[in-house]
């Protein structure tokens, strides 16, 4: 609670600082609606009064002053409403929500995106930048309903002392909601398995890219029964919870009603012996009535507030990784202007957090400047961690990359960033202008017409900007009013996005034609290799090329394959075909099967 209470206190101060004068506002606001209540259950009793000691001018003032403050109350409710959402969502949505996407965008590493127990949280965290800033101020709101609680309490004390023992009454809502809160809590938590599977059922039924294996394969009926099944065991869990969650508050309002009873009861005993005026009874009446609303409030309130560390917990998890991430050192050596010796692989070891087994075992390999270095092996072989060490996703947990000598976590990772270039087979499909999809490869030349033309031929995409109906101004994604492309078309685009950077030291193409036909495949890499080239003599840059179709690579300067994470064979292709080994054995299984088809 403390670490909710100090993220409270931070938001609010932000919020003062943004807009101190509504800010302020909002909480006078909520201290006048106090006030009024209390004032109207005091005019109310001064009306009674004034009627039953037969003065009328007493009657007609005390009756200006209740509906002065029933309309006060009207107007300050309006305008606290307002007050409230235009903060919520100018603090909330703006820069709550901006920091939030800064903090991610500045994490180093992958793994916030690549464990789904983190990535379940960043995706809470992402959408919870309004939900904050309004459960902040419905922490603040539940002070003031206790607040008014009080002020109800002692007004009752000043009629009868013996009122005041209404407080206990009043708190048995409070306790008794939390212990019905508990059991749906638990229901939530009990069925959050079988939601997130429910959630798959029904992205795999409606994606289209699964639809068409589970239409041709028939499988929907079943999966449309497994949901229902599903939905079907959830239900009853949180009918269960319901049924006794009922059941706790029903306790709790039938205490207070108890009490409250009890105590008009009393009231009305001693107005009616002439220990107290009928005015006593009619404030008790207001006081009782606004005190339930006081209660109700203060229980959905806490409610609400408890139900906040549903964002809270993400939110804060998000900050300390953050913050830890923050504070590992990333390296304040500049990125060399050209590769002269090349790079280093010393006994490198890389685990993913949560496996067992290493994706990369013991990995010592140089890899040097200039040249085209393949990277081969079976599904899972490590190839694509290989390559995500190279680009500072990850660090290796044992052993060091150098970078012409220097240790590669001592470089800048921005700098080393913005010296590389890498085109990967998942590709991203940005949607916007076909030439900024592809000028995003290189944010500085974002508008560099010659430059995109340039990446566009190197991707051998001319072909397809012919075909856009707008050419390089065509607007993509259909989301967005544009046009679709193919699995190929966006892998093109992804390629001539990574073609982007003229100087890069290291450009990485992981299985960049994986949705490519074998002619505009052969073309592409012809093309690269020839890039290559130039690269090499700008900047002594190597290339990695990572792919499961060994012909393609033959003409590597330097094969490495990969087994289990561990580095089995390294040569030129002519090398490896001569020690007879697991490539020579790969790449004779893969000749055979084309050429037979
Ligand atoms: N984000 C991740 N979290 C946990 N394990 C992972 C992750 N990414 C890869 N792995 C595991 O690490 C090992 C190496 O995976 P990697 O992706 O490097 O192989 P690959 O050779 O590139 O495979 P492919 O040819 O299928 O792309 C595999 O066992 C894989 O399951």
């Amino acid at each position: 609670m403390k670490r909710y209470v100090a993220l409270w206190l931070k938001l609010l101060r932000l919020t003062w600082q943004l807009f101190p004068g509504q800010t302020a506002a909002l909480l006078v606001l909520r201290l006048l609606m106090v006030g009024v209540t209390a004032a109207t259950a005091l005019a109310m009793r001064a009306v009674v009064n004034a009627v039953a000691e037969g003065d009328p001018a007493g009657a007609v003032r005390a009756s200006a002053v209740t509906a002065l403050t029933l309309g006060l109350n009207a107007y300050a409710l309006g305008a606290e409403h307002n007050v409230l959402f235009l903060l919520v969502e100018r603090v909330g949505l703006k820069h709550v929500r901006a920091q939030i996407d800064r903090d991610i965008a500045g994490l180093e590493g992958l793994d916030h995106l690549e464990r789904t127990d983190f990535l379940d949280r960043v995706t809470v965290v992402r959408g919870a930048a309004w939900g904050l800033t309004y459960g902040m101020w419905n922490a603040v709101d539940t002070i003031f309903a206790a607040l008014r609680l009080v002020v109800m309490l002692v007004l009752l004390g000043v009629v009868n002392p013996w009122l005041l023992l209404l407080l206990a009454f009043a708190a048995a809502p409070l306790w008794f909601e939390r212990r019905g809160r508990k059991a749906i809590v638990q229901a939530e938590l009990d069925t959050a398995e079988r939601m997130r599977l429910q959630r798959h059922l029904f992205e795999l039924a409606t994606e289209a890219r699964t639809n068409k294996e589970i239409r041709t394969a028939g499988v929907g009926p079943a999966l449309a029964r497994r949901q229902e099944q599903i939905w079907q065991e959830m239900a009853e869990v949180w009918l269960r919870a319901r049924v006794r969650s009922g059941a706790w508050r029903f306790a709790g309002w039938s205490l207070f009603t108890l009490g409250f009873a009890g105590g008009m009861g009393l009231v009305a005993a001693d107005a009616a012996g002439g220990a107290g005026s009928v005015g006593d009874v009619v404030l008790a009446i207001m006081v009782a009535v606004t005190m339930r609303e006081s209660v109700e409030t203060t229980v959905s309130r806490t409610a609400t507030v408890a139900d906040a560390g549903r964002l809270i917990e993400p939110y804060l998890w998000l900050q300390e990784y953050v913050a830890a991430d923050r504070g590992r050192a990333k390296g304040d050596r500049a990125a060399p202007d050209r590769l002269r010796d090349g790079i280093t692989f010393d006994h490198v070891s890389f685990t993913y957090p949560g496996r067992d087994e290493p994706a990369l075992d013991d990995v010592s390999v140089h890899l040097p400047a200039g040249t085209v270095v393949a990277l081969v092996g079976e599904y899972g072989s490590g190839k694509t961690t290989l390559v995500k060490l190279l680009l500072k996703f990850y660090r290796p947990d044992e052993g060091t990359i150098r970078v012409d000598g220097v240790d590669l976590a001592a470089i800048d990772t921005e700098q080393w960033r913005r010296n590389v270039s890498a085109a990967f087979q998942d590709f991203g499909r940005f949607h916007t202008a076909f030439a900024e999809t592809i000028g995003l490869g290189d944010l500085e030349h974002l508008t560099d017409t010659q430059r995109i033309e340039a990446a566009i031929r190197s991707a051998d995409a001319e072909e397809l900007v012919r075909r856009l109906p707008d050419g390089l101004d065509t607007e993509l994604g259909r989301e967005q009013g544009g046009v679709d492309l193919s699995e190929g078309q966006w892998q093109k685009t992804a390629l001539a996005r990574a073609s982007m950077r003229e100087r890069p030291l290291l450009f990485v193409l992981d299985e960049p034609t994986a949705s490519l036909d074998a002619p505009s495949e052969h073309a592409v890499f012809a093309g690269y290799m020839a890039r290559a080239r130039g690269l090499a003599d700008r900047a002594g840059a190597i290339v990695v090329v990572v792919s499961h179709r060994f012909s393609t690579v033959a003409g590597a300067d330097l094969i490495l394959v990969l087994a289990n994470g561990r580095l089995a064979e390294t040569g030129t292709h002519e090398e490896l075909l001569a020690l007879d080994g697991r490539y020579a054995e790969l790449y004779n299984i893969q000749a055979t099967a084309y050429a037979r088809a």
